[in-house]
């Protein structure tokens, strides 16, 4: 399959359990060789559509598809081309690492050779050597979380889906997990990421859906989502000495539109374009004040996320554009 090609697909996916509307016509994509990031409060639906495209639950309506193969109609063929982590978790506490890998490669088809040979081949990968012959119920969570994710490989999976990989891990873990993602697509695998952490989606992510009761309330990119809902900002800090009602007027007089921060008297300027920040330091120099400090503030996911909760569910809109399937 060539690069760029669409490996995960949902078009219009709809899941009712009972009374409960799990998922009302979900559209989401990802390319070849990308991260596609589902953000939503517990109960939004991620476990539901991450069970769809994993070919694990029917959809009620809509239809999906991973690595090309429909997931109602070649479940089989879907399966072959996954691997699962997190919640799905297939690790055996009562073997060692290496034992896991090597019994997942065998019930793959693998012969006990070509078994031994992946197992060790991922333990290097992830730098479990040391702790290969341990049994996996004395491992860390972060060397649980690297062996869970090397069982997920075993079958060398084009599409790999990460269930919450780092959920209570450490700092030092989880960007070592990180990096082990980052290196997985760079070689062209496809990842769909369920996580709670902002961070790890804005590092991680080509694109982000936000999920919200059943519903897809807001997906592009990191850039675009923040743009969407978020302010950039200058902060500038005085000195001492300087007037700031003097400051504030000048910035006034060059178009800009100062607030008082809550810290220190800082003025925060918010600015629509980078040439604006050299805007602001322009009117403060034509008074004569001098910023102490100055910082640049770029619009979090967190912004994004604090501001798609506070609207009315009747006010929330897509902010941007499907991805193009
Ligand atoms: N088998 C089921 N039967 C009935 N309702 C279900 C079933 N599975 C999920 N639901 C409901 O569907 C909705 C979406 O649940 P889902 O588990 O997909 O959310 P989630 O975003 O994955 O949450 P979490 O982060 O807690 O796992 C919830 O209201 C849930 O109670």
């Amino acid at each position: 399959m060539p690069p760029g090609e669409t490996m995960i697909e949902a078009h219009e996916v709809s899941k009712v359990f009972g009374t409960v509307r799990a998922l009302d016509a979900v559209s989401v994509s990802a390319r070849r060789g990308t991260v596609l990031a589902l953000l939503g409060h517990n109960g939004a639906g991620k476990t539901t559509l991450v069970g769809i495209l994993t070919a694990a639950l029917p959809p009620s309506s809509g239809r999906a598809a991973v690595a090309g193969f429909d997931v109602t109609r070649q479940p089989r063929e879907v399966r072959q081309r996954i691997g699962l982590t997190g919640q799905f978790a297939s690790v055996d506490g009562q073997l060692s690492g290496r034992d896991n890998l090597v019994l997942i490669a065998r019930l793959l088809g693998a012969g006990r050779t070509a078994a031994r040979t992946r197992a060790d081949e991922l333990l290097e990968l992830f730098a479990l050597q040391d702790v290969a012959t341990r049994r996996a119920s004395t491992y860390s969570g972060g060397l649980r979380r690297r062996l869970d994710l090397a069982a997920s490989l075993v079958g060398h999976p084009e599409v790999i889906f990460l269930d919450e990989p780092t959920t209570g891990l450490d700092p030092s873990s989880r960007l070592n997990l990180w990096e082990i993602v980052e290196d997985l697509v760079a070689e062209g695998t496809t990842v769909l990421l369920t996580t709670q952490y902002l961070e790890e989606a804005d590092r991680l992510a080509d694109s982000i859906a936000v999920l919200s009761a059943g519903s897809v309330i807001a997906s592009g990119t990191a850039a675009e989502l923040k743009a969407g809902v978020g302010q950039r900002t200058v902060t500038v800090t005085l000195d001492g000495a300087a007037d700031p009602a003097l400051a504030l007027d000048a910035l006034r007089r060059a178009a800009l539109e100062p607030v008082t921060g809550r810290e220190n008297g800082a003025i925060v300027i918010p600015i629509a374009a980078s040439r604006d920040i050299a805007a602001v330091i322009r009117a403060l120099d034509q008074v004569g004040i001098e910023a102490a400090e100055l910082s640049f503030g770029e619009p979090t996911l967190d912004d994004v996320y604090l501001t798609l909760a506070a609207r009315p569910a009747s006010a929330l809109s897509p902010l941007s554009p499907e991805p193009a399937a």
